[in-house]
């Protein structure tokens, strides 16, 4: 997120000091410094001013007198023809009708069932209406972008955002020409490295109808698929794009997991979690194993009456060593049948070259390789309607992979089979356990990393110093709220993962929710090159000219002002190496014109010798406070540690669930299986699925009674603010009233008599009644 600074530039240079006063100049001494660099580096950075999203889009349909959602009119219905379908499937058509009218909506549709077109048809009729633009987002995108453009209705003009798009692509988006924008949720908010800078800003976008979210379980901690990037989704279109309307598409999401994604998106309202089916496709039948000789039933099964006149088959591994194995032991076992060896079984994974996993899943594709012996890489996106068995040769981590992974088969609509080995001595089970403990993180490591997040400043000092002036002057007593407006840090990615021990991916996810916590305790920005190294190859010297030349390069004359201060000798120096994230945070500039003029230094030092400047160490780059102090820094170790632990009590849950009933179902062995499929188990197991997709987990019931409870709170703000429409409250003054804090402007005596409202949600999140009466407020203007 581009960032503007109140003040462009605050940094005392020499010129200016004279100015200043001598308290001013003088902390504490670290070394043998000048005065000068004192005042260079003694400054508070300010707060930032940040752009204005632009104001969300008018819907197309308003909501009738009763709140409610039209009668569907016929131009939606001419919409459909147009866009090639006679009618609407369930479903379809009340999310449509609420993303026509801009209210927020989840579809939990299985795969296969339409989903798409509940993002298409509107996008489609904005479009028609106005200038705007629909923004899908999809981690597909990234993998296979011209397959999921040939796949959108030819009059529906789409993009896909990625970092090599020509100038004329970019153009006609800004300018309108294209309606549904596809993009990876990296491309939007960064993270990992990718997509930084690939989306037009907000200013230069046409403006956004809704946004789309496919795979929206991924929003979800509940989820089995959560990524961390998908939390900072929906606020970054809401903050940074203006976006109000979110509609979120999921195959696979328990009840529990639909309301944790409701929330996020912010429906408020029980329609709008479309919940029609999690369950499986009846043209699937399931059965399940638990063989100790695997590799032997494996073959059995492949060569026998149910799988055995099967064309396209996926076998599903845990480990991409397996894949390899088991696809040369298929190779090898089921020579002569069907097809010749060459395409009999081949293996995919991560880890093979782009063009080899391309070149296995084309000929998969068409017709000409019978079975693909993968990791769960494979199979998401894929466009293949005919797939006619699915084989889990080790237990999925969660009933949401597993119906996940058996939703590739039989999208067609004609029979599919699908066999499950569980492992009789729970290997599986365990190895899976140990992931999702390999994966957690100890209280004593969030601890070193919020120590690393929030490395003390020197605001509060500078404050203290400046108000004790001030007050020598005037006699006023200090504020003592919080002074630092938050400091531009980063933290080198791969020196963090080892230091801390625990993935990239596990500590961007503590980022987030540090960024997600009500108070903000951090800013994510997109990853960035920290250190900078300039080498004169003309020796100290050289470097002692580019030091005069501080002038045109400020943060050169900081660098060697801090190296002073920390009583460093800099004149037989001949390379520097620095954080230029820390400099520019000093100097209070843009870190993109810190590093422009550091790269220039290349070029305006003169003739001779060179200078280089390189720029290495990708790091996380944000924004953070320095003056939390000893007992903040605990809550926030609590705060994250419990987010960690709750993550790990979920991931188990979902494993012994999955587990115990995959069990209560499985054959002894698969030979029970091999040539017919005993009806009632298939039956019997897809009940438990729906079951368990439909249950409500404990958290899953208070989730929905909040939602209740908010609609509950909304309704009394709103009445509120009616009651007392002639006066000005901000969300943080109707919270306090409704915890019954009293407040100078809102004093107790007044506002504590209308014990309609004083002190009614005294138990509820007092953040979040900030959160529900701001956008009440807003609307209620
Ligand atoms: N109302 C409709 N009438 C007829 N066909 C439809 C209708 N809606 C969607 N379809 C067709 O159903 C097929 C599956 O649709 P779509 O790809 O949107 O499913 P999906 O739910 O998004 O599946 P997945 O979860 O695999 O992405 C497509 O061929 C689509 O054209």
């Amino acid at each position: 997120m581009e960032c503007v600074l109140k003040f462009r530039c605050f940094v005392f240079f020499p010129a200016a000091s004279s100015n200043v006063k001598e308290e001013q100049q003088c902390p504490e001494k670290e070394g043998d410094g000048d005065p000068k660099d004192e005042v260079l580096l003694n400054v508070i950075r300010p707060d930032y001013e940040r752009p204005a999203a632009p104001p969300p889009m008018e819907p197309l349909y308003q909501l009738g007198e009763d709140g409610k959602v039209q009668e569907t009119p016929a131009e939606v219905h001419a919409a459909l023809k147009e866009l090639g379908y006679g009618s609407f499937r369930a479903g379809q058509e009340e999310a449509i009708m609420r993303i026509l009218s801009g209210l927020s909506t989840l579809v939990v549709l299985s795969t296969g069932m339409g989903k798409s077109l509940c993002y298409q048809l509107p996008a489609y009729m904005y479009a028609q209406r106005s200038q705007s633009i629909t923004l899908v987002i999809s981690p597909l995108v990234s993998l296979m972008d011209d397959q999921v453009l040939s796949g959108l209705p030819g009059n529906l003009k789409a993009a896909c955002i990625h970092s090599n798009m020509t100038m004329k692509q970019r153009e006609a988006v800004k300018s309108g020409q294209v309606c549904v924008l596809l993009l990876s949720p990296e491309a939007l908010v960064g993270g990992g490295g990718s997509g930084s800078g690939c989306l037009p800003s907000a200013q230069e976008l046409p403006p956004v109808a809704f946004a789309c979210i496919d795979e929206a379980h991924c929003v979800s901690e509940w989820s089995h698929n959560f990524r961390p990037c998908y939390l900072r989704l929906c606020k970054v279109l809401r903050e940074r794009l203006g976006v109000k309307c979110l509609l979120g598409l999921t195959a696979t999401a328990t009840l529990s997991t639909a309301l944790d994604i409701a929330r996020h998106l912010d429906i408020t309202d029980r329609e709008g979690i479309a919940v029609r089916s999690a369950a499986v496709p009846p043209n699937l039948c399931l059965s399940v194993s638990m063989d100790r000789e695997k590799d032997q039933a494996l073959v059995s099964l492949l060569k026998g009456d149910r799988f055995g006149c099967l064309d396209s088959i996926i076998v599903y591994c845990t480990r991409r060593e397996e894949t390899t194995r088991v696809s040369a032991l298929l190779r090898t076992c089921l020579q002569g049948i069907r097809k010749p060896l060459k395409w009999q079984a081949e293996s995919y994974h991560a880890g093979l070259s782009a063009s080899e996993r391309r070149r296995v899943q084309n000929n998969f594709m068409c017709g000409e390789l019978r079975i693909v012996v993968a990791t769960v890489a494979f199979g998401m996106g894929l466009d293949k309607s005919d797939v006619r068995g699915i084989v889990h040769y080790n237990m999925p981590k969660s009933f949401e992979s597993y119906v996940q992974e058996i939703g590739r088969a039989g999208r067609d609509g004609e029979p599919a089979h699908c066999h499950l080995f569980l492992d009789p001595e729970g290997g599986d089970l365990h190895e899976l356990r140990r992931h999702i403990y390999a994966d957690t993180v100890d209280y004593y490591t969030v601890k070193k990393l919020v120590q690393k997040v929030f490395p003390p400043c020197k605001c509060k000092q500078i404050h203290k110093r400046q108000q004790a002036l001030v007050r020598e002057e005037e006699g006023s007593d200090w504020p003592s709220e919080r002074v630092c407006h938050t400091h531009e840090r980063a933290i080198p990615i791969d020196e963090t993962v080892e230091a801390l021990d625990i993935t990239e991916e596990g500590v961007e996810t503590l980022l987030c929710y540090l960024e997600l916590h009500p108070q903000r305790f951090v800013e994510l920005l997109h990853p960035t090159l920290s250190v900078c190294k300039i080498s004169c190859y003309g020796g100290p010297k050289q470097l002692q000219r580019i030091t005069k030349l501080y002038e045109i390069c400020p943060p050169v004359a900081v660098v060697l002002a801090r190296m002073r201060m920390a009583g460093e000798r800099v004149e037989s120096c001949d390379q520097l190496e620095f954080d230029v994230v820390e400099v520019a945070d000093t100097m209070g500039w843009q870190l993109s014109l810190v590093k422009r003029g550091l790269r220039q230094l290349q070029w305006s030092t003169g003739k001779g010798v060179g200078v280089q400047v390189e720029f290495s160490s990708i790091s996380f780059y944000f924004r953070s406070y320095g003056d939390l102090g000893d007992d903040e820094m605990d809550k926030v170790c609590q705060f994250l540690h419990n987010r960690v632990q709750n993550q790990e009590r979920t991931q188990l849950y979902q494993l012994s669930t999955s587990f115990k009933a995959f069990k209560s179902v499985a054959y002894h062995s698969v030979s029970s299986c091999i040539d017919d499929l005993e009806e009632s188990r298939s039956v019997e197991l897809k009940k438990l699925l729906s079951e368990y997709f439909e249950k409500r987990r404990e958290r899953g019931q208070a989730l929905a009674s909040l939602l209740d409870w908010e609609n509950q709170i909304r309704a009394d703000i709103r009445s509120f603010l009616s009651h007392r429409s002639d006066e000005k409250f901000s969300g943080r003054a109707v919270a306090r009233i409704l915890h019954g804090i009293s407040s100078p402007c809102f004093p107790a005596q007044v506002y504590g008599r209308d014990r309609r409202y004083w002190r009614k949600y005294i138990q509820f999140d007092f953040n979040q009644i900030i959160r529900l009466a701001t956008q009440e407020i807003i609307r209620f203007k």
